[in-house]
């Protein structure tokens, strides 16, 4: 199951966004909710993390990882209840209370532009020191901050998520094509529940319907309401162009008097509250028909429609946003975190390479650095002032991918920009741009790139004319890019052009030096704790396992599990049981049983041997390392060793030495000497 985690400054509105998201998401996602002003827990983990605004954002972005996807959500006015403020006598003052000053302004702001602008709203939050005492407050789902002195609350309910975020968030979470249906279903009703609104308004004032018609002119469904009469009563900016009918001559006309066969299609459908697909001037339309009063008589209806290109649209929009992943490099060689032989030396290698401008190809397993490096690469070049675009191959349509990366000229196809747009090469210029996982770009595309990093210049889609860039182009596989070669599924000279500067980061199996460093300082940044000793205490006694494990996801995995720890293990150094099954399984050397009791002291002694001629201090850490065995294990070998009298257990740096009268000897029990 997916998860979902939504974060809101107070409590009512992440309460009120969770209750929105899981009663629409409810059996596919598992949506849960932090809030700023309560206990939030480091290192925030979901499939998508949504923050409620973007003050939530700000406010509570140290606390979610950074690898997690986040979408910031925009929320529209509770359609449902904020007919309640047309009861309030125009002119009246009322304190507008939110959860900060920015969302009462917000708030504000927000239904004025609907043209609830009868009232005067002075904006009230927590920590505000000068504000009017007045007598009625207004506030979306916060009552319990308004101040005591407020005799009446007029609660229009938290602001609910907005379409367009609900859609993004689907497209994100790869559910978009499960819920569409429903999702238009459901927006319908927002709007049907609007105009009812609005009817009774109208019955009640003329300025009431200005704003209804303020509210109408808003949305982009294409809108028709026909009151008891028959005759229309509503027909919106959107229906004029969908229908290519102006309302002037539709509106007040009894519907059976309508000669225009597009608005006729729509009436006469046989549709009963339900959904019909109507192809009208050459698009396609979803109408939904709904009786406004099913409870009476009165036979007023809504008719409301969309061209269904528009969800197809808003999904390219996602997905280019998707595309581009980042376009600043936050990363430095000085945050690559190695102190292994091999690390070091491809560090060596990368930072000769920034300085020149050829292509890089780097090659590494998932979870290895790889896009860490190509941002090091990039601020260490003398490109770092200018952009850094970063592109993933995995996450893209083939469609999208020649315009999104060469721009376009307008008309170059359907859904193309008024004017043509510039592509990712053309805003990388002056700076590099990162192709990641280029072992999924499709053959035709490769025969494209090819010419762009031979050439230097780009054509728009639908251009003839050249443009010249001047990027560096980094490129990153976890595949075997030779192997595709022989299947077919990449072009030999694509690869030979890439390959011009070939760096290979090692998997952390290779670099097994790295792995503790990695997790103490990993570690310290979940727990932001300066005291590096600390550290070094908590993984005593899983560091073997976690030195012998084989890492296939690499750095992202151990960065997953040093979380996990900290999750299940919060105040004590965890075991080997704590650690996950999975890597508990993996392991399938059991040390101490591998080796009896004799053989593990015996082993003892002679890495204390070797350290000592070596003239290297030795410790109980570093053996427990070696041997394989736990920290708590080499304790109370050591301890029995020392009675014996086999070894010199020294205060401070120097550490562990044999008793010199054993230097030459294989270690043996005191009762075995005679054998000796
Ligand atoms: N040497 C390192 N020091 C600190 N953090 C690291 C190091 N290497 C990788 N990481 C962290 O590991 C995670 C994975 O890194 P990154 O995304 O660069 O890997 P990748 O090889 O590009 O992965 P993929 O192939 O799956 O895209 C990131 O959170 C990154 O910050």
């Amino acid at each position: 199951m997916k998860s979902l985690v939504v974060i809101a400054i107070g409590k009512n509105t992440a309460l009120a966004c969770r209750e929105q998201l899981h009663r629409l998401l409810g059996n596919q996602v598992n949506v849960s909710h932090y809030y700023a002003e309560g206990s939030l827990p480091h290192n925030i983990k979901a499939d998508l993390i949504l923050f409620a605004s973007q003050l939530a954002y700000r406010r509570t972005k140290p606390y979610v990882n950074k690898t997690c996807p986040i979408l910031i959500a925009r929320r529209s006015i509770n359609y449902h209840e904020v007919n309640k403020l047309f009861q309030i006598s125009a002119g009246t003052d009322v304190l507008l209370v939110n959860d900060s000053l920015a969302s009462a302004n917000q708030t504000i702001a927000l239904l004025q532009t609907l043209g609830i602008d009868h009232i005067n709203y002075y904006p009230f939050a927590q920590g505000l020191i000068s504000y009017p005492r007045l007598k009625i407050a207004v506030t979306p789902g916060e009552k319990e901050r308004v101040p005591d002195f407020v005799d009446e609350i007029i609660d229009i309910k938290a602001r609910l998520i907005d379409i367009t975020t609900l859609v993004e968030l689907l497209l994100q979470l790869r559910l978009l094509d499960l819920y569409a249906e429903f999702l238009s279903a459901n927006y319908m009703q927002d709007i049907l529940q609007l105009i009812k609104n609005g009817n009774q308004m109208i019955y009640e004032s003329n300025k009431m319907k200005t704003q209804l018609e303020t509210i109408l002119n808003t949305v982009h469904d294409g809108i028709i309401a026909t009151d008891e009469m028959r005759q229309i009563s509503v027909f919106n900016p959107i229906a004029e162009k969908l229908l290519h009918v102006q309302a002037q001559n539709a509106l007040h006309s009894p519907i059976d008097k309508i000669t225009n066969p597009n608005i006729l299609q729509i009436f006469q459908e046989k549709m009963n509250s339900q959904e019909a697909l109507l192809k009208v001037n050459g698009h396609h339309l979803l109408v939904t028909v709904s009786t406004l009063y099913p409870e009476t008589n009165d036979n007023s209806k809504v008719y409301t429609f969309k061209d269904v290109s528009e969800i197809r649209r808003l999904e390219e929009s996602v997905r280019r946003k998707l595309l581009q992943e980042h376009n600043v490099a936050r990363y430095t060689f000085a945050q690559i975190v190695g102190q292994s032989k091999k690390i070091r030396q491809t560090l060596e290698i990368a930072k000769k390479m920034s300085h020149s401008d050829s292509t890089i190809l780097i090659q590494g397993e998932s979870g290895t650095g790889k896009e860490l490096l190509a941002q090091s690469i990039h601020n260490a070049s003398p490109r770092h002032a200018g952009p850094f675009i970063a592109v993933n191959f995995a996450a893209l349509t083939e469609n999208l991918l020649e315009s999104e990366l060469f721009g376009y000229t307008e008309g170059a196809f359907t859904g193309a920009n008024k004017g043509g747009s510039s592509g990712l090469f053309e805003a990388a210029h002056k700076g590099t741009i990162f192709l990641d996982e280029i072992g999924d770009a499709p053959l035709p595309f490769q025969v494209k790139l090819l010419r762009v990093l031979q050439e230097q210049q780009i054509r728009r889609v639908g251009s003839s004319n050249l443009i010249p860039i001047d990027v560096r182009v980094i490129v990153a596989t976890n595949q075997d890019l030779k192997p595709l070669i022989k299947k077919g599924l990449f072009r030999q000279d694509l690869y030979y052009r890439l390959n011009v500067l070939p760096i290979k980061i090692p998997p952390l199996r290779e670099r097994v030096d790295d792995i503790l460093l990695l997790c103490k300082v990993f570690y310290q940044n979940y727990t932001h704790s300066k005291d590096s000793n600390q550290a070094t205490m908590y993984f005593q006694y899983i560091a073997p396992y976690l030195l012998k494990y084989n890492w296939p996801g690499n750095i992202r995995e151990l960065q997953n599990i040093v979380e996990y720890l900290l999750n299940i293990c919060q105040n004590k150094p965890p075991h080997f049981t704590d650690l996950p099954e999975e890597l508990q399984s993996s392991c399938n050397f059991k040390p101490s049983a591998a080796k009896n009791k004799n053989q593990l002291k015996a082993s003892i002694c002679q890495e204390i041997k070797q350290a000592n001629q070596e003239n290297r201090s030795i410790g109980r850490r570093s053996l427990a390392q070696n041997l394989i065995i736990p920290e708590n294990q080499v304790r109370v070998l050591l301890e029995e060793l020392a009675k014996e009298t086999w070894i010199i257990s020294q205060k401070g740096r120097s550490g562990l030495k044999i008793n010199p009268l054993y230097e030459n000897k294989q270690y043996h029990t005191p009762d075995s000497c005679d054998k000796i």
